[in-house]
């Protein structure tokens, strides 16, 4: 199945169109199936496209659940709403894809639009005084040891996806699809100019993991270094995948991981980005800058 691609001048316009579709894709899973669950990203890019859905609902007049400026609008109170990857710091770092998340949309959504604070499932922050054991392996040989409460809240996080999995259900080739997760009706990735996706990185034991859904990462190339992150696996069970990605600095990571996915030479360790997919679609959000015009 080969991926679709949308167009943008800019990131303004890549977040203003993509908000109005996850309204959408969300109004009609509601519909659908009773409920909605959507995986966010950290970045610019994600956390532009939750702002841009302020707005649109700020356009719509707001309250309730009415018409965003004639675009459907889900029942809030039936979304759930989950992460990618979170930056492992205290509760409350401006840092943590979280916060940045609740400032953009999230305490908007839950003050006036009827989103129950439950319906959030931020992955969990580090304690206000982790000492952790990595601290004491820097400079030394072979990658750090996974700090105890790093690896507790890895565990913790896909003890939650578990504890809100569906029956498994065929996907469209017949497949059972992970019992271990909700239905993720869309999960939006940022895609770093090194190809990661989440905190997924190149070159880290992450993009390879098996038989787990979500990860800790102790060496993160991109600050900071503790994070955690659903896996591949975890990830390609999204009824919708989508690429959010914008500016000249990612060009030449979405033009490699693009011929890779073209060309059937995709690889994890290389690019962790060129193995993931939708199960339904997969659809690149790009400004012409990350498009490489
Ligand atoms: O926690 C994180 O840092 C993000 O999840 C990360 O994966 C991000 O999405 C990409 O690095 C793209 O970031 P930008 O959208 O800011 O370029």
């Amino acid at each position: 199945m080969s991926d679709e691609t949308r167009m943008f001048a800019d990131r303004q316009a890549l977040c203003r169109q993509a908000a109005a579709e996850l309204l959408e894709v969300l109004a009609a899973a509601v519909r659908d199936r009773g409920e909605a669950s959507a995986v966010l990203t950290g970045g610019g890019t994600g956390t532009g496209i939750l702002a841009a859905v302020a707005d649109l609902l700020d356009a719509g007049g707001g309250g309730g659940d009415g018409p965003a400026g004639g675009l459907p609008v889900p029942d809030w109170s039936r979304v759930h709403l989950w992460w990618g990857d979170e930056r492992f710091l205290p509760a409350g770092d401006p840092e943590r894809n979280e916060v940045q998340a609740r400032a953009a949309l999230l305490d908007l959504l839950v003050d006036c639009h009827g989103l129950p604070a439950e319906n959030i499932h931020p992955m969990p922050a580090d304690g206000p005084a982790a000492v952790s054991v990595a601290g004491s392996a820097v400079g030394t040989a072979g990658p750090p040891a996974t700090p105890p409460r790093l690896g507790a809240a890895a565990d913790a996080y896909a003890a939650e996806l578990l504890a809100r999995a569906q029956a498994p259900r065929p996907a469209p080739d017949g497949a059972a699809v992970d019992a271990r997760l909700p239905v993720f009706d869309v999960v939006m990735l940022g895609v770093g100019p090194d190809a990661h996706v989440a905190s997924l990185f190149p070159g880290l034991p992450g993009p390879l993991a098996e038989g787990v859904t979500v990860v800790p990462v102790t060496d993160s190339p991109k600050p900071p270094a503790r994070r955690l992150s659903l896996t591949v696996e975890a990830l390609n069970t999204a009824e919708r995948l989508w690429f959010v990605v914008a500016g000249a600095d990612k060009a030449e990571a979405v033009a490699a991981v693009r011929h890779a996915r073209d060309h059937g030479t995709t690889d994890a360790a290389r690019w962790p980005a060129s193995v993931v997919s939708g199960r339904a679609v997969t659809t690149w959000w790009l400004d012409e800058a990350a498009a490489g015009n």
